[in-house]
């Protein structure tokens, strides 16, 4: 456990922030599908990046993906249509909750051979890799859009090609925006119109150089950390205005509700607390595209004391811990009043509080970081706040680096 206590002095420095999380286990994923020929910059050092690339060079038939749902859910496609090779795809006691019913389904259906080993619906998986023929399937697309991007990549090596119809809501879009602006971006023509995408079989790419850009969910935590500290600025490297992630989104919701105004110059992406913003009584946002952004914001309302009503939630409970249940527990510890529904969560407002909150993390990387830039309302201790490694390993030395004393304790 650390605790952590507020700084004395306004923040003026500069960070390099890791990879995306979500470009780079695309672009490791395509790059094994296309011998090697793209030269990635900038990939993500998260642990879970780590293990999709460990998983992707393993000779061995048992592969355990720990909490990486991203990873999880390609490597069953991948593996999918590696004929001939059997493996077991496990994760962690959660991954082991984390549904992955809709993708195996719509694998199956396209000629994949793929059981479970434990429960219906749930990793483990046994994979048999075999040549799939079909060529157009039909998948909900209201749980995850790491299922919708799974086929998307895997869809580029079916001898026909793959046509998918999304059926129902389309959750996450800007997801599989990105898959497809990816696949764009080495030269796959792949669509996504209305309800249909369209990939077509390719059998070469050409050698390139690609720089992944910085995690923008990573980012959020230091737009939450401008907001709560008057006269600061932070500059984090390396981000572009014009960006492949959608929580890059957070520009427009940090200037809109938290007086965080957001430049960029040769890939420094510069913030600011806007000192003559006037804070709104009430932040009311739709966050269906943006999920992992949402327990930041939650926070950053709390360090504020403002009201809100987050909607679109309903993704959360099926991430790396229900994240509507666990926002509720740790964000009451700082005295708010929070009302969460399956797809909501609702701060309606303040009871005080005395002592120093004691926030416990799920095995949820979000829940310790989202939680630090709280540390500048009043000192905070974190439970096991290594769980940061899972998207971004140097969290703590970097909230060092900015002035912050982080005491073990
Ligand atoms: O495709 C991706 O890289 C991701 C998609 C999102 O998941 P869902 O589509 O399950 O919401 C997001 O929460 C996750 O962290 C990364
Ligand atoms: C939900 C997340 O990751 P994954 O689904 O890849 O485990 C996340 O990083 O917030």
């Amino acid at each position: 456990m650390i605790e952590i206590s507020a700084l004395k002095s306004p923040i003026n420095n500069q960070l390099a922030i890791t990879g995306s999380k979500s470009e780079s286990n695309r672009l490791l994923l395509l790059n094994q599908l296309f011998e090697n020929v793209l030269k990635l910059e900038n990939v993500s050092n998260s642990e879970d990046s780590q293990l999709m690339q460990k998983a992707l060079a393993n000779k061995t038939d048992l592969i355990d993906i720990h909490h990486a749902g991203t990873a999880m859910r390609f490597l069953t496609a991948y593996f999918s249509i590696q004929e001939g090779k059997k493996v077991t795809l496990t994760g962690s006691e959660r991954m082991k909750q984390r549904p992955i019913k809709v993708l195996v389904d719509a694998l199956n259906e396209l000629g994949a051979e793929i059981s479970y080993q434990e429960n219906e619906g749930y990793p483990p998986l046994s994979i048999f890799g075999k040549k799939l023929n079909k060529k157009s399937i039909t998948i909900p697309s209201n749980i995850s859009s790491q299922y919708i991007t799974a086929l998307c990549l895997i869809g580029t090596k079916l001898k026909n090609g793959l046509t998918i119809n999304l059926d129902g809501k389309i959750i996450s879009v800007p997801y599989i925006q990105m898959t497809i602006q990816l696949l764009n971006k080495v030269g796959i023509e792949a669509k996504f119109e209305g309800n249909t995408i369209q990939i077509p079989f390719t059998e070469n790419i050409k050698v390139q150089t690609l720089q992944v850009e910085s995690d923008w969910s990573s980012a959020s935590y230091y737009y939450s950390l401008i907001a709560l500290s008057k006269n600061s600025q932070i500059k984090i490297s390396t981000y572009f205005e014009d960006s492949l992630q959608g929580d890059s989104s957070l520009q427009h919701i940090y200037a809109d509700n938290f007086g965080v105004t957001s430049s960029f110059e040769n890939g420094i992406l510069k913030l600011k607390n806007d000192e003559n913003f006037i804070p709104k009584p009430f932040v009311e946002l739709n966050l269906i595209n943006t999920p992992d952004i949402a327990q930041t914001i939650a926070a950053t309302c709390v360090g504020l004391k403002m009201k809100c009503n987050l909607t679109g939630l309903e993704t959360l409970k099926i991430k790396e811990t229900d994240r509507l249940v666990a926002l509720k527990n740790e964000l009451e510890k700082f005295g708010a009043i929070v009302i969460i529904t399956n797809d909501s969560l609702m701060i309606d407002g303040y009871h005080d509080f005395q002592k120093i909150p004691t926030l416990a993390t799920y095995n949820d990387h979000r829940m310790a970081m989202c939680m630090a830039p709280l540390a500048q309302i009043h000192s905070i201790r974190i439970e096991n706040e290594m769980v940061v490694e899972k998207s971004y390993p140097t969290f703590w030395e970097d909230w060092k680096q900015l002035g912050f004393e982080i005491k073990s304790i």
